[in-house]
């Protein structure tokens, strides 16, 4: 990647693969901001066919219109076998969090059919960078339909997004990629549980180990029916004030993190069905909140798969532990993700995840997932271990 040309990358205010190793760049921004009258009023041009749309994602019309483009145009495995397939609900979730813009929910629509054929999302987000929290845009859905690819329409959608967070007087952005860019401030390796292995196996997704048949592969994944951890139980409202403390205190140990307050926490962390799972453990005895563990539900596509077509995984999102072991807490994790039938428990090693990954069967995944930040220069690039923000 030291090679390629970044045509347009090369443009951005962000940490350019010429300047890794330069110490004496300042970490902090990289572009002071402009005044708003500075900013570009009116929308970047689009090729000729093609017209802005802002997405009502509240609107089942356009959820419907949105959740397809996702579902036959998004991320795909480096093998092209599965896609993801983020639900409705789970993208009014993403969408919506406090404070959000609808502004930033970015369409194009070409312009005799008003067929949906790119879009890309901003969200809000409260982000510490080692001591200074900023006001950031998560950039996420960045989506170009396959009929439309190599014709740098990505770098427009990019430019008109900056321009609306700009409008909303932010300029820094997170966002995470599959891919090489520059420049990652952190690179992260994801890992499987097999939850299902009979039917990871039957599609492809993992292979019966040497010296293993099927029977011994399933007895080696098997998990108890009920969890082991005295006091674990679902998430509820009332919680939030606790498990925000629980969570801004764990969370102040990472370089980069969100900066979550009660309003945050019960967007992102109240269980939602079909969406988000969060469970925390209430001491029998004091009725403290000592520990937290969290995950989101993705789905993905099975491509080409004549008994299965979709892959049911959840996603470790944020985890505390302060009692209960990590190790045992995440074990109930995946003994309540199995009980609601995923197929696989999907995890960064982010945070202090590392300390259970190899202990409690993860396998490594076949790709990276690689962290960034826009007109914000950190010094070095960080360790999985020093990130504490998990992007949806
Ligand atoms: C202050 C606020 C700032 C807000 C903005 C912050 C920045 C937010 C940045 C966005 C964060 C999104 C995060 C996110 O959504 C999570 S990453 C998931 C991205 N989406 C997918 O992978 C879905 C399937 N792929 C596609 O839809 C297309 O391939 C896309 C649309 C990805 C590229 O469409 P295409 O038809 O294949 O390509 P061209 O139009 O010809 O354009 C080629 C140029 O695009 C650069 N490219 C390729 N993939 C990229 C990616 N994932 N991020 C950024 N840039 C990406 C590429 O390096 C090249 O530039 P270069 O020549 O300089 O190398
Ligand atoms: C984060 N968010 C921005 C979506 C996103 N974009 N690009 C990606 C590349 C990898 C992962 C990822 C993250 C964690 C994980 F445990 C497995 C992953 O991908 C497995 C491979 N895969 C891709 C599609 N279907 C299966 C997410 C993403």
């Amino acid at each position: 990647s030291l090679e390629k040309r970044h045509k347009f990358w090369e443009t951005q205010p962000v940490g350019q693969f010429k300047d890794i190793g330069d110490t004496s760049l300042p970490e902090g921004p990289i572009e002071r901001p402009t005044t708003l009258s500075e900013v570009k009023q009116e929308p970047y041009n689009l090729p000729n066919l093609y017209e802005w749309v802002t997405c009502d994602i509240n609107s089942e019309e356009t959820c419907q219109e949105v959740y397809s483009l996702l579902a036959n145009n998004y991320v795909e495995d480096d093998e092209n076998m599965f896609r993801f397939n983020y639900s409705k609900e789970f993208l009014r979730w993403a969408l919506q969090p406090p404070g959000y813009f609808r502004s930033w929910h970015i369409g194009v629509r070409v312009k005799s059919s008003k067929k949906l054929v790119a879009f890309i999302t901003g969200v809000p987000a409260r982000i510490r960078a080692r001591d200074e929290v900023v006001n950031m845009a998560e950039i996420n859905f960045l989506c170009v339909h396959k009929k439309l690819r190599s014709k740098r329409l990505a770098p427009v959608m990019i430019k008109e997004v900056t321009r609306r967070v700009h409008l909303e007087n932010i300029w820094q952005a997170a966002y995470t990629a599959g891919v090489i860019l520059p420049t990652p401030i952190a690179t992260c390796q994801y890992w499987h549980r097999s939850l299902n292995p009979k039917k990871l196996i039957d599609v492809g997704f993992s292979r019966l180990g040497a010296r293993m048949t099927m029977s011994r592969t399933i007895k080696l994944y098997k998990l108890p029916e009920s969890t082991v951890t005295p006091g674990f139980r679902k998430m509820e409202i009332h919680d939030v004030p606790a498990v925000t403390r629980l969570l801004r205190k764990y969370l102040n140990d990472f370089v980069v993190a969100p900066d979550f307050d009660e309003n945050d926490v019960e967007h992102w962390l109240l269980p939602k069905e079909n969406v988000v799972d969060s469970y925390l453990v209430e001491s029998p005895e004091t009725h403290e909140i000592t520990d937290f563990c969290s995950f989101y539900t993705l789905p993905s596509t099975i491509l080409g798969n004549q008994n299965y077509s979709i892959l049911k995984a959840a996603y470790s999102y944020y985890n505390v532990s302060t009692k209960t072991p990590l190790l045992q807490l995440m074990n109930d994790a995946l003994i309540v993700a199995k009980r609601q039938d995923y197929d696989v428990f999907n995890a960064l090693d982010v945070m202090q995840n590392e300390s259970f990954l190899k202990e409690l069967k993860f396998g490594p995944g076949d790709g990276k997932l690689h962290y960034y930040l826009y007109n914000y220069r950190i010094r070095r690039s960080l360790r999985p271990s020093e990130l504490g923000l998990v992007l949806l």
